[in-house]
């Protein structure tokens, strides 16, 4: 970045370079120096501003093809795609051109491309940006789209896709009074019991935060701890807890919860939830592979490629690549097969990731059952209201997907097995 304040939209450019030019996450790079240059509010429209150029970039680069003879340099590109997503979905023309073309200008690499910039962007201003609304829904990358697509069929991935480009409403689960926190924010009870906002604001102004009345976690994200229907009393291990969602669904029930996490840093924000809603639990940090002890149940929401969680994060198709995804899926089963020796005999696991791969989900059960074939999936458990019957995979876990509740807004991808010893 060059040397003057940032500002929020130089800001946004600065988070798509590291996103799709060094695979950083926005939510690694959201706490750095850069940021703390910027206001509360300046912070929140950079990140609005690279969500919206990356929910919409497939449509971005298809109009900006058209006016580019060949690619310019990826903080050029990333310039024109955040003013081609603003102009196109009603920014102020004259404020996104001159800023855009100013910043370019003041760019010691770049300057000599605010010739390039300005006649592209103007452009967009104009015509060239008319035919944004009647351009396909944007697809997720090719290294992403191909296996889905082999997995789900088309018709399912652009019905996935639909729901990526909407976006996400916030979700909130209650620790005691559901409706009673859909009354104070104003919020929908859905099926499962969680509460959706239509249009939140700022999260810690919501009604009962500070009170510590509920915790913003996506429906989806909801059910596995409802499938495990944790009973008061029971000892409850949650070996992959932070940032602590999951415990606190545990806790909430009057179980007696072990969290653990192999990160101190994410398990401070554990803390922090439990310290606000009043709960508790013993946290740990440890690896969960080298974890003792006895357990009625457990609850292994395992590391995953996260790829359920796109249309919160669109992101992170563009920071990753999947190169990292084969390690997870052997950390996944590994996880398993010890989580399994510190169940008392008769205990229950359930199985979870956020993921919308298969080999994270139905094959890690299906391949768990092969090595130990007592072992036995509950589907009863999954018996909740919300769950339709045919979300039930064949091996009897659960498949939920984005496109799933369409008429509420959507869910998370996830995958849920309840398995019993
Ligand atoms: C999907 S997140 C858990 C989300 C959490 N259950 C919730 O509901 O808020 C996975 C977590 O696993 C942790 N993790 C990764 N490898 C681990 C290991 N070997 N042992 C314990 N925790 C691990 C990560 O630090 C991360 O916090």
């Amino acid at each position: 970045m060059t040397s003057s304040r940032p500002s929020a939209r130089r800001s946004a450019v600065y988070l798509l370079d590291q996103i799709i030019g060094e695979g950083r996450l926005m939510s690694e790079i959201a706490n750095e120096r850069t940021f703390k240059g910027l206001n509360a509010s300046e912070r929140a429209t950079a990140q609005r501003l690279a969500t919206e150029t990356l929910r919409g970039l497939d449509r971005a680069d298809r109009l900006l093809n058209r006016q580019l003879r060949k690619p310019p340099a990826l903080h050029v590109m990333n310039t024109l795609r955040l003013g081609t997503v603003e102009l196109c979905t009603g920014g102020d023309a004259h404020g996104v051109v001159s800023e855009l073309v100013g910043l370019v200008s003041r760019n010691p690499r770049y300057g000599k491309q605010k010739g390039l910039v300005n006649a592209v962007l103007r452009k967009m201003a104009g015509d060239a940006g008319k035919p944004w609304k009647d351009l396909r829904i944007p697809r997720m990358p090719g290294w992403l789209r191909d296996p889905l697509v082999q997995g789900y069929g088309n018709g399912v991935i652009n019905a996935i896709e639909k729901v990526h480009f909407a976006g996400a409403r916030l979700d909130l689960t209650a620790k005691s009074d559901a409706q009673a926190v859909a009354k104070a924010t104003g919020g929908t009870l859905l099926p499962s019991g969680s509460i959706r906002l239509d249009d939140a604001g700022q999260v810690s102004a919501l009604p009962g935060f500070e009170a510590g009345d509920w915790w913003v976690q996506d429906a989806a994200a909801a059910l596995p701890a409802q499938i495990l229907n944790p009973q008061k009393g029971e000892k409850i291990l949650d070996p992959c807890a932070a940032p602590g969602g999951k415990t606190m669904q545990l806790a909430a029930a009057g179980a007696d919860v072990t969290a653990l996490d192999v990160s101190e840093r994410r398990l401070e924000r554990v803390q922090e939830n439990l310290a606000r809603t009043g709960l508790t639990a013993t946290l740990i940090a440890g690896d969960a592979l080298e974890h003792e002890g006895a357990y009625d149940a457990i609850l292994l929401d395992a590391p995953c490629s996260a790829t359920g969680t796109i249309r919160r994060h669109p992101d992170l198709p563009y920071a990753k690549d999947g190169s990292e995804f084969g390690e997870l899926i052997g950390l996944q089963s590994a996880m398993l097969d010890h989580a399994l020796t510190l169940l008392k005999p008769g205990g229950r696991l359930v199985y979870c990731t956020c993921s919308l791969l298969p080999d994270e989900g139905e094959c890690q059960i299906e391949e768990l059952l092969e090595r130990t074939p007592n072992l036995k999936v509950d589907q009863d458990a999954l018996a909740l209201a919300g769950i339709d019957p045919a979300w039930i995979t064949e091996e009897g876990g659960l498949r939920l997907r984005p496109d799933y509740w369409a008429d509420h807004g959507g869910m998370d991808g996830f995958y849920i097995a309840c398995i019993h010893t």
